[in-house]
């Protein structure tokens, strides 16, 4: 077996513009082999540049790295041999059955019959080998992706929002595959909008506008944000919200049935907020939705 790299992804000051627009902005990011790192930002905010610098298919402007311990700049040929790489909108041959289709990357990937047969007895899809991947179901669809991608071994796997439209028992299938995969000493590095997700990676990245925000463990990110978050119960939840989104000290109001999840920066300031609008709050925990909603700030996307 191929001894797991230290680490895996190692970039320095990448950037990257078109059109003379900087979409990428002096990332610098550490993956160490066999984590699982979570890639999370607003819609267009560069994380789906960023992947394609490191596995190879863009030329950085700027900045320097490894990626698998070949260089991001003079190897990108080699690296794209190593690395598996799931797109947003993966597509197949719809009219050609899942084994066929496994068939064909594996005769791009000069890969022998035996690795399609091992590959889908591996992902639990032999017995559907047969079936149209045009009548698949986005959940075996997405896995028939997976299977695409991770056929000829790569020691690093690039998902870029893997799950989207994929049902939650589809999901976490899904995620429990990558885990096992990480286990088995595979790097992964995967771009996802959902909060569940990020919190099933070892470590998150998060970019806005190009640059890289924060990085860290789920725990680490949540304790660095210095929310407090108070939950506030109340019998008319929606007049209470209203009020309380215009008060001073208060970042976010989110109502959770018949409570209210209330956020804010400073204790003092969220407390004396619904003091003066007789409610009173018990101490929550501050989820990572509370961060990166406050992350996000009013902006809903990051497409200028
Ligand atoms: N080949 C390209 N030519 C011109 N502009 C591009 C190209 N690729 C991406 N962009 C632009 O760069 C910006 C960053 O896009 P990117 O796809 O990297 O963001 P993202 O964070 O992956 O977004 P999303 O979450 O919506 O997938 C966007 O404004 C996008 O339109």
């Amino acid at each position: 077996m191929t001894a797991i790299p230290e680490t895996a992804i190692s970039i320095h000051g990448l950037t990257k513009s078109f059109s003379g627009r900087k979409v990428v902005d002096d990332v610098s990011l550490q993956v160490a082999g066999g984590e699982i790192a979570g890639f999370l930002g607003p819609n267009g905010s560069g994380k789906t540049t960023c992947i394609r610098m490191i596995c190879g298919l863009l030329t950085p402007d700027a900045g320097t790295g490894t990626v698998l311990g070949l260089d991001v700049l003079r190897h990108q040929r080699q690296i794209r041999r190593q690395v598996g790489y799931m797109t947003q909108r993966f597509s197949f041959y719809e009219d050609l059955s899942i084994e066929e289709n496994l068939n064909f990357v594996a005769g791009l990937y000069h890969l022998p019959r035996q690795v399609v047969a091992d590959t889908l007895a591996d992902l639990g899809l032999t017995s559907r080998r047969r079936q149209l991947a045009g009548s698949l179901s986005g959940g075996w669809k997405q896995r028939l992706a997976l299977a695409a991608c991770i056929m000829h071994k790569p020691r690093l796997l690039l998902l870029d929002e893997p799950t989207a439209g994929v049902d939650p028992k589809a999901r976490r299938q899904f995620w429990d595959e990558i885990h096992q995969r990480a286990a088995g000493g595979m790097t992964v590095l995967v771009s996802t909008h959902y909060m569940d997700e990020a919190e099933r990676c070892h470590r998150i990245h998060y970019i806005a506008y190009g640059r890289l925000v924060i990085s860290g463990t789920v725990a680490e990110v949540i304790a660095n944000a210095g929310l407090t978050t108070l939950t506030v119960e109340t019998a008319e939840p929606g007049q209470l919200a209203a009020r309380l989104r215009r008060a001073p000290g208060v970042d976010q109001v989110e109502p959770f049935g018949t409570s209210l999840h209330v956020t804010g920066s400073d204790p003092a300031a969220l407390r004396a907020a619904l003091a003066a609008h007789d409610a009173t709050g018990t101490a929550a925990e501050t989820s990572l939705e509370d961060v990166f909603i406050r992350l996000m700030g009013q902006s809903d996307d990051n497409i200028r």
